[in-house]
């Protein structure tokens, strides 16, 4: 007996080679017409091959109406290793939308001075994604080019449908690699840079300032700083507005940039708030050191080449430069200005006017993305005020002795308490006299290893009492000083008095004569 599926496929053999046949009579009739249709196009005309050509095309859509579009990893490898920055924007954007859900194979990653791994999809890999209702497909790979020495490079692919063409090329390709370049940089640490006046090595030996930077790690937070909690609520409240005030400054005509003024005694935390501000804000920092600017041109080109989410600091600004000279013209100002000149070769430095235009220029839209502007002076009444007028310098923020406030938030960061006896003490001193938050922080902090609170709280004690009598000392010669000189003035006024009178006798005698 034949078992039943060995009859079934009995009875197919006969209809298989019936389509065998069948595909094999079509390939050789199509072979036959493409044959027909070489010999035929050569004598066609150039207009009927342009309209076959376009037909041709038009079919094509109808059958595959996708549009593809490849960003290659390297433009030239021959020419540089660095991979496209389009191609690197796309990786972060991808890995940012929920790659490790919807992709089963990952690559990760870690990237120089970046201690966190970065996962990104794989080869050969699909992800979806949706912009403004279009669904748009991503698509991993590798090939091999001839342009590149035949080296497999990597890929990205972007498969839509053709209707959504004007869409994708116009905004979708921009917003992915924009929120792609965030990602990227909200993900690495944050940098610090500083300018560096480099040799060009030409024969004449000029120089140029240039920014390098390194990897920005401090501590300082808005909880660790000690100010007046109003205050740095109104600083915070200020600075998250700013942040995500994108729309508000777009729709007020507004560059999305702020000025922030930080003033007061050293050792008050104006370079601990900027630390913080930087921390809270996730912002890069340039450090600009004035000093080191040839000219306004230079500092111009500075400008240009910072990013966006940053802070640009100038420390001392009144120390930085001969700003104050310009209202106050001192001998000795103009005197230190020219031995500097004779010294280098900055002839020109940078001046309130070449500060004022970077600042505008920040100001206007000739840089992209928020920025914000930090100046920090010991002496806020030396600056010039076209400097520091609202508009330049947004907000104005005193920064000033320890108070009471400021001295337990200290306590906490230093030794974790909140309450001691020894507070009482110190509240009452800390009202006496004028200590700066950084002599509070040294004496807080364990001079041996078996220093215990009340050992560092009693060091601080015994330093506010020295500065007390110091203070007394120093009122007590002031008084005495001036008790002199208004004696000394009572003592010449009787004089003159006198050798008054004397001369006016005279003058009666000789009149009298
Ligand atoms: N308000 C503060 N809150 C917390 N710590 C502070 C504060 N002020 C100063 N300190 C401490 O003192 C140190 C010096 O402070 P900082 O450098 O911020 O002062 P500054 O105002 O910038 O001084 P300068 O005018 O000399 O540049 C900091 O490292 C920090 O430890
Ligand atoms: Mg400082």
């Amino acid at each position: 007996m034949v078992p039943a599926t060995t009859a079934r496929l009995i009875k197919m053999v006969p209809k298989m080679a019936t389509l065998t046949t069948l595909l094999a009579t079509v390939g050789s009739s199509m072979a036959t017409l493409m044959f027909v249709w070489s010999v035929i196009s050569q004598y066609l005309p150039y207009e009927l091959h342009h309209i076959i050509r376009k037909l041709k095309l038009r079919l094509k859509d109808l059958l595959y109406p996708y549009v593809k579009i490849t960003i290659n990893e390297f433009r030239d490898k021959a020419l540089s290793n660095r991979r496209s920055d389009a191609y690197v924007a796309v990786e972060a954007y991808l890995s940012s939308i929920n790659t490790s859900k919807t992709s089963k194979r990952l690559k990760a990653d870690m990237e120089h001075h970046n201690s966190n791994l970065a996962l990104s999809i794989d080869e050969y890999q699909t992800v979806n994604d949706e912009f403004q209702g279009a669904k748009l497909e991503w698509v991993s790979g590798k090939s091999s080019s001839k342009a590149l020495d035949k080296e497999q490079i990597s890929f990205y692919r972007l498969i839509f449908h053709n209707k959504h063409r004007e869409m994708v090329t116009q905004s979708y390709l921009q917003h992915v690699i924009e929120r792609g370049k965030e990602i990227r940089k909200r993900n690495r640490p944050k940098r610090i840079y500083t300018n560096v006046c480099r040799s060009s090595g030409s024969a004449s030996s000029s120089s140029a300032s240039s920014w390098v930077y390194s990897v920005f790690h401090h501590p300082a937070s808005f909880e660790t700083i000690a100010m007046d909690e109003e205050k740095k609520k109104e600083i915070i409240e200020d600075l998250m507005a700013f942040s995500e005030g994108k729309d508000y400054y777009a729709r007020i005509g507004k560059a999305w940039r702020r000025g922030y003024l930080l003033y007061g005694p050293p050792g008050t935390g104006k370079s601990t708030l900027i630390a913080a501000m930087a921390n809270m804000l996730k912002y890069d920092v340039y450090d600009l050191e004035l000093t080191a600017v040839k000219d306004n041109t230079e500092l111009r080109k500075l400008l240009v080449e910072t990013s966006s989410k940053s802070i640009i600091v100038i420390e001392d600004i009144d120390c930085s430069l001969h700003l104050t000279g310009q209202r106050k013209k001192q001998e000795k100002a103009e005197k230190s200005r020219l031995e500097d000149e004779k010294k280098s070769e900055k002839a020109a430095g940078v001046t309130l006017s070449g500060l004022l235009n970077f600042i505008d220029g920040l100001w206007s839209s000739s840089c992209d993305g928020e920025r914000i502007i930090v100046f920090t002076t010991n002496h806020v009444e030396n600056l010039d005020k076209a400097l520091i007028r609202r508009g330049r310098m947004d907000m104005h923020i005193e920064l000033s002795y320890c108070g009471f406030e400021g001295f337990k938030v200290l306590a906490m960061n230093y030794l974790e308490i909140e309450t001691h006896q020894m507070f009482d003490t110190i509240e009452r001193l800390i009202g006496e006299v004028k200590i700066t938050p950084a002599d509070v922080a040294e004496n807080l902090m364990p001079k041996t290893l078996l220093d215990d609170p009340d050992k560092r709280l009693s060091n601080l004690i015994g330093a506010l009492e020295k500065a007390k009598e110091k203070a007394l000392e120093k009122a007590k010669a002031k008084a005495d000083t001036e008790k002199k000189a208004k004696q000394l003035e009572e003592n010449v006024e009787p004089t003159i008095k006198e050798s008054k009178v004397l001369d006016e006798d005279q003058t009666m005698q000789s009149k009298a004569m």
